[in-house]
């Protein structure tokens, strides 16, 4: 134990030395293996996180000539998309909605794209702005250095462990960076799988089980049709009133006419329209449990954010009782669920898709532009994207991949000016050494 201490203290006084520790049980078997913390001067803009969002920030800045460092943790590009969804998403807004700045969709990509057509767009993007993401390196801390006036980014890397130096971070790392998996009491108990959907590829391993799902957004929607598609018998915990439309009202899409009608009607007419439309094709959604809030669904999304669910056929599987509805979770047991209602219910594996959270307060040491609560950024849309000392964030305004294109032109035209400015600056400091 002394031994420890003495590396803690270590630790303590050599900042540039990161000093990593696996113990197992004894002394003897303890490994160490010590990783130095290599500094990187960055004289443009790092970005963390190669989502959609990084992306889109990394290629308006390569079309103004300056070049990024982009980290980010996982071993690829568009991480949540490529490890963390179902086989069968598509996006749900057309095409020419999620589409990123400067490059559209290939013509022969059908209006919702499946999500592999989505991830070699995003790869072809990464390719065409020779955006090249440092893979497997964690952000672990970044903070502004005062004394110096740039920002310090600490990463944990799979060999190394690196400290990049740059005036410009710009914060990519999304709404959906982790799981929210809310404590059930009796979950250790329960003796079936209890998964979150970010883990579900298919309702293939289910066929024949009776499964819970617990949450009605827009994954738990389609991950209960899923589970019907493989001849599994799902049931759908919706614990508070939910928006559901369908994805296509009058031949068109319900986002696309909605942001049309936007333009002419406020937004209360629109969503009257909206519902009565939704009310002829879908009826009336709660006599089968989902009942609607008072706000109508594009109000409530610009007040709390919160993504009405577009139906792709789930209602249709409610309605004909191949999915029940069941209020909140009380407990589990072995192999049941007790919920608020009293009921009782047997079931096989549980489903969570109950989630995201944002994960930046756990690494950004700044707290003006982020919330430490909820961790996005305190002003609503459209003013979140900036914040001091060259902070910026992209892809925190609850609008989806417009949002984030939306976000990626501001930085880059922002940091564009500074860029500009200074290479004047050198560009006088070098007339005046040469006159000299
Ligand atoms: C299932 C699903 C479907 C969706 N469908 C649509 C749709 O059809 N249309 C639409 O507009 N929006 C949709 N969205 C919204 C979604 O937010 C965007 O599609 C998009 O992925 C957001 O991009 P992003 O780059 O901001 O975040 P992400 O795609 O989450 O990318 C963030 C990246 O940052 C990395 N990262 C996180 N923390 C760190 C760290 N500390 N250090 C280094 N790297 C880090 C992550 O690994 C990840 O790769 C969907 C979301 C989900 C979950
Ligand atoms: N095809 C597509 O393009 C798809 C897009 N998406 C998008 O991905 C993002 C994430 O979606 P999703 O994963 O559905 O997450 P959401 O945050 O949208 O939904 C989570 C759901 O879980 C519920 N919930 C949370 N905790 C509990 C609990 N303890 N008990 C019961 N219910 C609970 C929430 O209820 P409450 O509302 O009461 O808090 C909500 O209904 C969204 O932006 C969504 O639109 C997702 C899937 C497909
Ligand atoms: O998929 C999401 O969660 C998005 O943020 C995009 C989105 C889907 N449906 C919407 C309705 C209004 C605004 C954005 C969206």
């Amino acid at each position: 134990m002394e031994f420890l201490k003495e590396l803690e203290g270590k630790r303590f006084h050599d900042s540039l030395n990161e000093i990593k520790m696996t113990t197992t049980t004894t002394a003897t078997q303890m490994m160490m293996t010590i990783k130095k913390r290599r500094s990187v001067w960055v004289s443009g803009p790092v970005i963390v996180g190669a989502g959609p969002s990084g992306l889109a920030v990394g290629a308006c800045l390569q079309e103004k000539g300056i070049s990024s460092v982009i980290l980010e943790r996982a071993n690829c590009i568009a991480s949540l998309w490529q490890l963390k969804t179902y086989d069968r998403l598509r996006l749900h807004l057309p095409k020419k909605f999620c589409e990123l700045p400067l490059m559209p969709f290939p013509a022969h990509f059908p209006t919702y794209p499946m999500k592999q057509q989505f991830v070699s767009y995003l790869e072809d993007y990464a390719a065409k702005f020779n955006l090249n993401p440092q893979f497997n390196e964690t952000v672990v801390i970044a903070e502004f250095d005062k004394t110096v006036g740039f920002w310090r980014v600490k990463t944990n890397g799979l060999k190394e462990d690196f400290e990049y130096i740059c005036r410009w971070l710009i914060v990519a790392t999304g709404e959906n960076a982790e799981e929210v998996v809310p404590e059930i009491e009796g979950s250790d108990e329960f003796v079936g799988p209890i998964v979150h959907t970010s883990l579900y590829k298919s309702g293939k391993v289910y066929s024949g089980k009776k499964v819970l799902v617990v949450g009605c957004g827009n994954s738990g929607m389609e991950v209960c049709l899923d589970l019907c598609n493989y001849n599994a018998m799902p049931s759908l915990v919706v614990r508070d009133t939910v928006h559901v439309l369908p994805r296509e009202l009058l031949g068109k899409s319900t986002f696309g006419l909605s942001m049309w009608l936007l333009k002419w009607l406020p937004v209360r007419i629109v969503d009257r329209l909206l519902l009565v439309l939704t009310w002829l094709i879908l009826g009336n959604t709660s006599q089968i449990g989902l009942s609607r809030p008072d706000l109508g669904p594009l109000e409530l999304k610009g007040i709390t954010g919160k993504t009405p669910v577009l139906d792709v056929g789930t209602l249709a599987k409610i309605r004909a009782g191949d999915i029940k509805v069941y209020p909140s979770v009380k407990r589990l047991t072995r192999t049941s669920v007790e919920f608020i209602d009293g009921r009782m219910e047997d079931f096989d594996a549980i489903i969570m898709a109950t989630g995201y959270k944002s994960n930046v307060p756990s690494w950004l040491k700044d707290k003006d532009l982020f919330s430490e609560k909820n961790g996005l950024p305190w002003k609503p849309f459209p003013n979140g994207w900036k914040g001091e000392n060259g902070l910026y964030s992209v892809g925190f305004t609850k609008k989806g991949l417009l949002g984030s294109s939306m976000d990626a032109r501001k930085i880059a035209q922002d940091i564009e000016e500074y860029w500009k400015a200074d290479e004047l600056k050198h560009l006088c400091t070098f007339t005046r050494h040469s006159q000299l």
